[in-house]
């Protein structure tokens, strides 16, 4: 049984980044928000692009202003009036201003923006009631960015932030990496689908549901194969299609050690190499993970080995391996730079918590905001692997190391925090 730790580097090890050449495509800037950039962006334009005004005032010397005062205030006349989008035509002289708004072109020869609440206009000349700092609210050119430099590195996340800089540069289309496509199926005779009439003994195949959201939140692709029977030859076949069309493969169920739990004994016949068998993890433990021998196939040489998730049945072992191992591996696929990893934040735990300390153990709950510090909280409720009911409404999972058996209230835990 590996730990939860030598787990996750397993799988990361395993985990072949999408190619930044063959596995991209060009997508409208509108389009492109979760994707990752695929390219370094440079921009030969600086930001800003030229001096301009920060504040409504009036351009000015420094040299004119700087000792003025309520009492004393320096006069110049108004020789222009810029507003935003205009070049300025004016050279500003000694004992000249210009009139400006936010925005504007600074005009030659001013050198600091003095803002309008500290001047008094009478027709052509402006009073300066309050000398202003040198330079005071110009925006320098660029002194946000210079041109030629690096962007935006290549393997970052596109956000509002990010598409705005490059709409601001000018990049109406960008290459971005392809969205990895993850095959999803479920295992057991007891599964019906969503519409179905439910039989004694049947339940809704609530995992497939779960893992389709989960994979898109991850930013990549399901590819829905359904539901499959307990039975050798028909797991065979679902198996061999997953791993010909998608880059991660993930089953639900199967892979524990019932007499109708043939995920391990497929993926042998396959001649897949089993990497990890078991977990010492709470929920989890029969996690499966493996990989295909590539294959010589009809003429796409490009096709990627799959990684096999063979995630337990439990919904709540699903949600926990789930976001434990195949989101990194999603993220690590998906060419993200860096960031794959699950990140924990150390908070105050609200009520104890129990493990029989044997296994790393996962308790979902809400991580919240109690009087400015962040506590968590357990779901109330059964936390039996086999409950999807109060895995709703959670947002994060506390995590009790091997070896501990209780964390008390008010004491520290380490917590994963889903954002969703
Ligand atoms: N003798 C032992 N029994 C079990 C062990 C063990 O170590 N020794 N491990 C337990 C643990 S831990 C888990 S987790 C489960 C894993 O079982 P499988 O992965 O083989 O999953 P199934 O047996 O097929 O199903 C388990 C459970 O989950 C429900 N299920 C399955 N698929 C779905 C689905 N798509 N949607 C909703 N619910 C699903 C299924 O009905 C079962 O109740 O094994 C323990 N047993
Ligand atoms: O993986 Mo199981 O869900 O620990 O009960
Ligand atoms: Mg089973």
């Amino acid at each position: 049984m590996h730990s939860v730790s030598d787990t996750e580097a397993i799988i990361l090890n395993l985990v072949q980044p999408l190619d930044h050449q063959r596995d991209t495509e060009v997508v409208d800037l509108f389009a492109a928000a979760g994707r990752i950039l695929a390219v370094p962006v440079t921009s030969n334009l600086d930001f800003p692009h030229w001096d301009n005004s920060a504040m409504d005032g009036y351009a000015v010397r420094y040299t004119d202003v700087q000792h003025c005062s309520a009492e004393q205030p320096a006069v110049l006349e108004i020789v222009e009036s810029i507003p935003a989008g205009y070049q300025p035509q004016s050279i500003i002289q000694a004992g000249q201003a210009a009139r400006i708004f936010t925005g504007a072109v600074m005009p030659q020869g001013a050198d600091t923006v003095v803002m309008q609440e500290r001047t008094s206009q009478q027709e052509n000349f402006v009073q300066i009631l309050a000398a202003p700092k040198p330079q005071e609210f110009v925006r320098r050119q660029a002194s946000f960015y210079q041109a030629g430099t690096q962007l935006l590195p290549a393997g970052i996340k596109l956000n509002g932030a990010e598409i705005a800089v490059l709409a601001a540069a000018q990049c109406g289309r960008v290459s971005v990496y392809s969205t990895p496509i993850v095959a999803i199926f479920s295992t057991g005779d007891e599964l019906v689908t969503i519409d179905q009439p439910l039989a004694a003994g049947q339940i809704v195949d609530s995992n497939a549901y779960a893992l389709a959201a989960l994979v898109r939140q991850s930013g990549a692709e399901p590819l829905m194969l359904g539901i499959v029977k307990d039975e050798p030859a028909a797991l065979q076949k679902t198996i061999t299609e997953a791993i010909a069309h998608a880059d991660i493969v993930i089953s639900s169920g199967g892979v524990s050690v019932g007499d109708y739990d043939y995920v391990e004994q497929i993926l042998a016949t396959l001649q897949a190499q089993i990497h990890i068998r078991a977990v010492a993890m709470r929920p989890g433990k029969p996690l499966t993970v493996a990989t295909f021998p590539p294959t010589v196939d009809e003429g796409d040489n490009n096709h990627r080995v799959p990684i096999y998730f063979g995630l337990p049945g439990n919904p709540a072992a699903v949600l926990v391996t789930f976001l434990r191992f195949v989101q990194p591996a999603i993220k690590k696929l998906a060419g993200l730079a860096q960031g794959w990893k699950v990140e924990f934040v150390k908070v105050r735990s609200h009520q104890e918590l129990r493990s029989d300390g044997k296994r790393e153990t996962y308790i979902w709950g809400k991580l919240q905001l109690v009087n400015g510090v962040y506590e968590f909280s357990p779901s109330g409720g059964s936390h039996s692997s086999g409950n999807l009911i109060n895995l709703a409404q959670t947002n994060a999972l506390a995590v009790i190391p091997v070896g501990k058996t209780l964390i008390s209230a008010g004491e520290e835990v380490e917590v994963y925090f889903n954002r969703g």
